[in-house]
């Protein structure tokens, strides 16, 4: 058994934690001291020692990476269990819609079980449409779905009055009444309406386990005090040093809240044992919490410091020495490279694949990301939800596959529809009923189906590109419905259900992620994974940390901390002489300085006039590559922006768009106001 190899191997704090039985107890841990270990440990020795089912477990995780581990361990000892036993074991918003779908009554909230999940983006653009329909009076349109966001909390404590005196607060009734009509949810109602179903559930959890406590939020917490009997253990784990997530609306005060709340005893798992001595010793410098983390393991090798000219010459300099860890033996999949911004990987990407290092690059891809993908899921919205008349629209009068483009007549035609007139819209309709008793395999058949040939633009340079991706979705959903036994109409629906949940993952790198391949990401994406060796590249000032409005340089500190920590025996951090990023400095940047001198082997220009030749020639190759990149972009990237019109794309990254319009120049815009749009 799982838990019993394991148990010889645990520590007294470990073991503590596992055994615990207090009716609430929060694990103050530092990283890598076994807070996954522990939490598996713990679900395993509930069930199999204690025998409590799985089914009065309610296990929050922060990720459906951690939640689908645990799901894993649980059925090797027992392949028996349902998806139905294990509703209880996922994010907040997966076990909120487990909830909803199964056991809470969610004809109060007006919505029947088979609601769908309206995205943030989705839910901006109805509000946007009601606005116009409604004649109501709206300030700062542009930057409507972060007024949403911001002002959503006061307008359901019951405020009269939005802050800018317009009718915001209007807009959110018919924007609930719509939701209602459309029977969809969105995240913040999963959390919520789930909330107040739960008060009055009788039916109570024996045990809530929550990970990663430290990047819950308010709301959350709300859901587990109705969620909890007086007869429920509760038991988090969390470190208050990896909190990453506090701009989307983590509360730094989670432990005391949860102390105050619940009375929790605390227990802390105190001793680090992934990291070699020196990791470790520079990781507390970033620490905010405590001052040191205890560790197991030898010093190890010192960190080292690296200076390259530029982010092209560091990319080739990465190939080749992680060729030559590969020679010495060293699998691919135990190397990591972090960046801070997501745009930072296509370099590494291009010089990898021409020196034949393989890799994979963790990346979320949206939908929004490939129009054609786009506009054929809102055919799969409409079809499997008539209500969903948006969709339809869309559908209809999409600019690139919409048959009424750019002309008018679909809106009469929508609130009339005629049987013929439109062969899309005669399909959607038929969907239902032709595939709600049959199973598909050939996911030609759906393309057929919807006529694709004749809608996804025959005649475009994006054509073949549109179809296989199309067609690779369709493939998907048939598997989907045929692994879990659905008919093709209800298959669909779910897959739609859960992959807005879930997103959808599009890149087909991510389905075999790591196997002996390098991991490129972002220091985000980082948390909660180890390997041997770490390389942590662009510590200059303005990139890591990031500068910019609403970057916190507390946060960006635990960034670098996390991503820090994730290495076991060898870790190596890189500045640029010229960053060639808005805002950053050359030079090694302040975090770099932060770390103890002992621990590092800095490695300045020790060769200068040797690398002065080598530079004559890479300069010629960066700037090669450099325009390339940048036509390439230049051709294919415009945006859209509600005053400036048009422009052209000229950077973005995770949180940033810069874009020059005509007439205006160059802008820069904050990607979370919503306030450009990045066409295809
Ligand atoms: N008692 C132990 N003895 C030896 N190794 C251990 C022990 N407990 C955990 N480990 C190992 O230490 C590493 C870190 O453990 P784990 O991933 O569970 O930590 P964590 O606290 O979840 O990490 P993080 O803080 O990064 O999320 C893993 O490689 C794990 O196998």
């Amino acid at each position: 058994m799982y838990y019993e190899e394991q148990w010889e191997r645990l520590n007294e704090y470990q073991r503590a934690a596992v055994l615990d039985e207090s009716p609430a107890c929060v694990v103050n841990a530092n990283v890598g001291s076994g807070k996954t270990t522990v939490l598996i440990a713990k679900i395993l020795y509930l069930h199999i020692e204690k025998k409590v089912p799985v089914r009065s477990m309610t296990v929050l995780t922060f990720t459906n990476k951690a939640a689908g581990e645990i799901r894993e361990r649980l059925l090797k000892i027992e392949p028996g269990l349902t998806d139905e036993e294990l509703a209880g074991f996922g994010t907040f918003h997966s076990v909120a819609m487990n909830f909803l779908r199964s056991s809470l009554p969610v004809e109060k909230a007006g919505r029947t079980k088979d609601f769908m999940i309206i995205e943030p983006d989705e839910e901006a653009e109805l509000a946007l449409r009601l606005a116009k329909e409604r004649k109501l009076s709206i300030k700062y349109k542009n930057r409507l779905k972060k007024r949403m966001e911001q002002e959503y909390a006061a307008f359901s404590q019951g405020k009269g009055i939005s802050r800018y005196k317009d009718d915001l607060f209007l807009l959110f009734q018919a924007l609930q009444e719509e939701k209602k009509r459309q029977n969809k949810m969105s995240f913040a109602d999963l959390i919520e309406i789930s909330t107040e179903l739960l008060k009055e559930e009788n039916e109570k959890p024996a045990w809530i386990i929550i990970d990663e406590v430290q990047d819950s939020d308010r709301k959350q917490m709300d859901f587990i005090t109705a969620l909890k009997g007086e007869q429920t253990r509760l038991f988090a784990v969390g470190d208050p040093n990896q909190l990453i997530y506090s701009w989307r609306g983590s509360v730094e005060t989670m432990f005391y809240f949860l102390k105050h709340q619940f009375g929790a005893k605390e227990l802390s798992l105190p001793v680090n044992y992934r990291s070699s001595g020196t990791i470790l010793e520079a990781a507390e410098k970033f620490l905010q919490y405590g001052n040191t983390v205890a560790g197991s393991r030898e010093a190890g090798s010192p960190i080292l410091v690296r200076n390259h000219y530029d982010a092209f010459q560091e990319a080739v300099y990465l190939a080749q020495k992680i060729r030559q860890m590969n020679e010495k033996g060293m699998d691919y999949g135990e190397i990591a490279v972090f960046y801070r911004l997501q745009s930072q990987s296509e370099i590494l990407e291009n010089v990898f694949e021409k020196e034949g290092i393989p890799f994979t690059v963790s990346q979320r891809k949206t939908l929004r990301d490939i129009p054609a993908l786009e506009w054929f899921v809102k055919v799969l919205a409409y079809a499997c939800n008539p209500e969903d008349i948006y969709a339809a629209e869309t559908v209809l009068s999409h600019p690139s596959y919409g048959e009424w483009a750019g002309k008018k007549g679909w809106k009469s035609f929508l609130a009339e529809p005629e049987e013929g007139r439109s062969r899309i819209f005669d399909r959607m309709r038929g969907f239902m009923q032709t595939f709600s008793e049959v199973q598909v395999q050939e996911p030609e058949q759906i393309y057929r189906y919807f006529l694709l040939d004749d809608y996804l633009r025959p005649n475009a340079a994006s054509f073949v590109e549109d179809r296989d991706m199309v067609l690779d979705f369709c493939k998907r959903l048939t598997g989907y419905s045929s692994e879990n036994h659905r008919p093709f109409f209800e298959g669909t629906a779910e897959f739609l259900r859960s992959s807005a949940l879930y997103g959808i993952q599009i890149l087909k790198t991510e389905e075999n992620p790591g196997r002996d391949k390098v991991r490129l990401m972002t220091l985000h994406a980082s948390k909660g994974l180890e390997f041997t060796s770490v390389f942590i590249i662009g510590v200059n000032d303005g990139l890591l940390p990031l500068a910019g409005r609403g970057f916190e340089e507390e946060e960006e500190r635990r960034l670098f901390f996390v991503g820090m920590t994730r290495a076991r025996e060898y870790l190596e951090l890189s500045y640029y002489t010229n960053p060639g990023q808005p805002r950053a400095a050359g030079g090694p940047g302040r975090y770099l300085k932060m770390l103890p001198r002992h621990l590092l082997d800095w490695e300045e220009d020790k060769t200068p006039e040797e690398k002065q030749a080598n530079l004559q020639q890479l300069r010629k190759a960066v700037s090669k590559e450099m325009n390339r990149v940048q036509v390439e972009k230049q051709e294919v990237k415009k945006v859209r922006h509600a005053r400036y019109g048009t422009g052209v794309l000229i950077s973005e990254n995770e949180m940033t768009v810069e874009a020059e319009f005509e007439g205006y120049g160059k802008k820069e815009f904050l990607k979370a106001f919503g306030e450009v749009e990045i066409l295809g």
